[in-house]
């Protein structure tokens, strides 16, 4: 068992020292008899975008759910830009992308809805949108390119677009850490790679991104370093390493 926490720069990747977006110390969180994670510890740096790989069960949304501050730890500390996680959800830091099961598609919102609730965290209590927020939203639903749907209903979107716009909702949130959960799954080819380019853009400009996903083909051109999780953090380090096969056993609990 490996755990490399020195991270190789990749081929385009600058490779001045990054801050730490992300902290996790010696997690462990139950479900009443479940251990879903156990002695986690972590860095996730600013500026790279990180692979989360590891069986369905592994503890994957888990370990989001601690970094969001929805789920107790039973022991522990998490810290996401330097602050506990409540503050920095509150604060707008981190920007969740849902699996595509956590979405009421039926729910009758439109994408500009959606992208909007990126806002609410800079809006009054009555969330009333001001222009600033109106140009936040635009400008995210560009860079996405969603601007000809923004007036559709979030129900009438492929599984890409739909990913898109929870993308921009992040983006439009102001968030400098994206937790992104399985955005691969039932998305166009086309949307694919529009996602994998502007996480690969957004961590230039020095977001912090983590993906999970089964879609071990997408590592290379998508992440520069990979977490094997397994109720316990496997692996981190670079995605050459992660992908040798006696790496992946372990993770995917193949390993005699
Ligand atoms: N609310 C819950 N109550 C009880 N057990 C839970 C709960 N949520 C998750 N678990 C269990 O905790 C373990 C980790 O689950 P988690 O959802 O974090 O895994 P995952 O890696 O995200 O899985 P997947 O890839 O299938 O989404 C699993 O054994 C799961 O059954």
């Amino acid at each position: 068992m490996t755990s490399a926490n020195t991270m190789p720069p990749s081929v385009g990747t600058p490779t001045m020292p990054q801050e730490t977006a992300i902290e996790v110390d010696d997690v462990r969180v139950t479900y009443g008899e479940v251990q879903a994670l156990t002695g986690v510890t972590l860095q996730i740096p600013e500026g790279r975008v990180t692979g989360l790989i590891g069986m369905n069960g592994s503890g994957k949304s888990t370990l989001y759910k601690a970094i969001m501050g929805v789920v107790p730890l039973d022991v522990g500390t998490v810290r996401v830009g330097g602050e506990t996680p409540a503050r920095a959800r509150a604060r707008g830091l981190v920007g969740y992308v849902p699996q595509s099961e956590d979405i009421d598609q039926a729910f009758p919102i439109s994408v500009r809805e959606v992208v909007m609730m990126g806002r609410y965290g800079h809006q009054g209590p009555l969330r009333r949108p001001r222009p600033v927020d109106h140009r936040a939203v635009d400008a995210a639903l560009e860079r996405v390119e969603l601007t000809d749907l923004a007036d559709r209903q979030i129900g009438q979107l492929s599984g890409g677009q739909r990913k898109r716009a929870f993308v921009a909702r992040g983006l439009a949130q102001g968030a400098r850490i994206l937790l992104l959960d399985e955005p691969f799954a039932g998305v166009d080819k086309p949307s694919e790679a529009m996602i994998v380019g502007l996480l690969r853009e957004l961590a230039a400009e020095g977001c912090a991104i983590v993906v999970s996903t089964h879609d071990l083909h997408a590592l290379p051109e998508l992440a520069d370093d990979v977490v094997l999780l397994l109720r316990k953090v496997l692996f981190h380090g670079s995605v050459a390493e992660a992908l040798e096969p006696e790496k992946l056993a372990l993770a995917f609990g193949l390993a005699s």
